[in-house]
């Protein structure tokens, strides 16, 4: 794993960009692997500047989402999809032929899983997968006891992470208790992996990844079985490395 220490969630966001920006420069066609929360909000800021600032060729990269919600429209503003498309999708003028993400508002999660396991399959996979880290070592949404081998799967929130993201709802009762989530397995299978954490918040997880055993309790160590990592860092979620 290559660690890349940094001073602040400013610097994570400016490097991590301008890593992805060269990726797609020297690969237009790219398939990314893209994560929502509170984390890459700077991350696509300066993604969308590089490339706007190198008017690079964006019309044949594709991108796939880690997750979404179960019982949201997409179109309803706590969406993951709402999220991509107002950091992401609308700068980029990216067109729904080359962005993808499950879609929660369908009657059968399940079935859709298998769907958008299936269309990552028939793309030819993830290039780079851009990944942060829950409090409790949560990759996508995969909570602490899942399977490594687990695809695309239908999980129940813990009430942890329903909590944690109160706060882009009204209140705790709208959070969602359902949502699709890559599995592990599918995270495992990208061809590289892109891991950012920033805040005291994430030290636990971090110290876990650097210097834990591979455990289910804390799915983030799934990492330390992929040939590719590279974590952004910046020094307060490093406090305890
Ligand atoms: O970046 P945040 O908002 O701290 O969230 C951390 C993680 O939680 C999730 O948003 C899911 O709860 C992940 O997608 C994200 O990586």
């Amino acid at each position: 794993m290559k660690i890349i220490k940094v001073s602040d969630y400013e610097e994570m966001s400016r490097k991590s960009a301008k890593m992805f920006y060269q990726m797609i420069d020297q690969q237009p066609n790219i398939r990314l692997g893209l994560a929502t929360g509170s984390t890459p909000i700077g991350f696509y800021k300066y993604l969308t500047e590089f490339l706007q600032a190198e008017e690079t060729d964006v019309s044949k990269l594709l991108s796939f989402n880690l997750d979404e919600y179960i019982g949201l429209d997409p179109q309803s503003p706590q969406s993951f999809y709402t999220f991509m498309k107002e950091h992401f999708y609308q700068p980029l003028g990216l067109n729904q032929g080359q962005t993808f993400i499950p879609d929660g508002s369908v009657s059968d999660p399940d079935e859709e899983s298998k769907r958008y396991e299936q269309h990552i399959r028939e793309a030819g996979g993830i290039d780079v997968q851009l990944l942060g880290v829950g409090t409790n070592g949560h990759i996508g949404f995969n909570e602490p006891g899942t399977p490594f081998n687990q695809r695309t799967h239908q999980v129940k929130l813990k009430e942890s992470t329903r909590d944690a993201n109160a706060r882009f709802f009204d209140s705790k009762e709208d959070v969602p208790t359902h949502a699709i989530t890559m599995g592990i397995g599918t995270i495992l299978d990208a061809k590289k992996v892109v891991l950012l954490a920033s805040g005291e918040r994430k030290a636990d997880a971090i110290y876990q990844l650097v210097n834990g055993e591979v455990s289910e309790d804390w799915p983030i160590t799934a990492l330390k079985n992929h040939p590719d990592v590279t974590l952004f860092v910046d020094k307060d979620a490093a406090a305890q490395l």
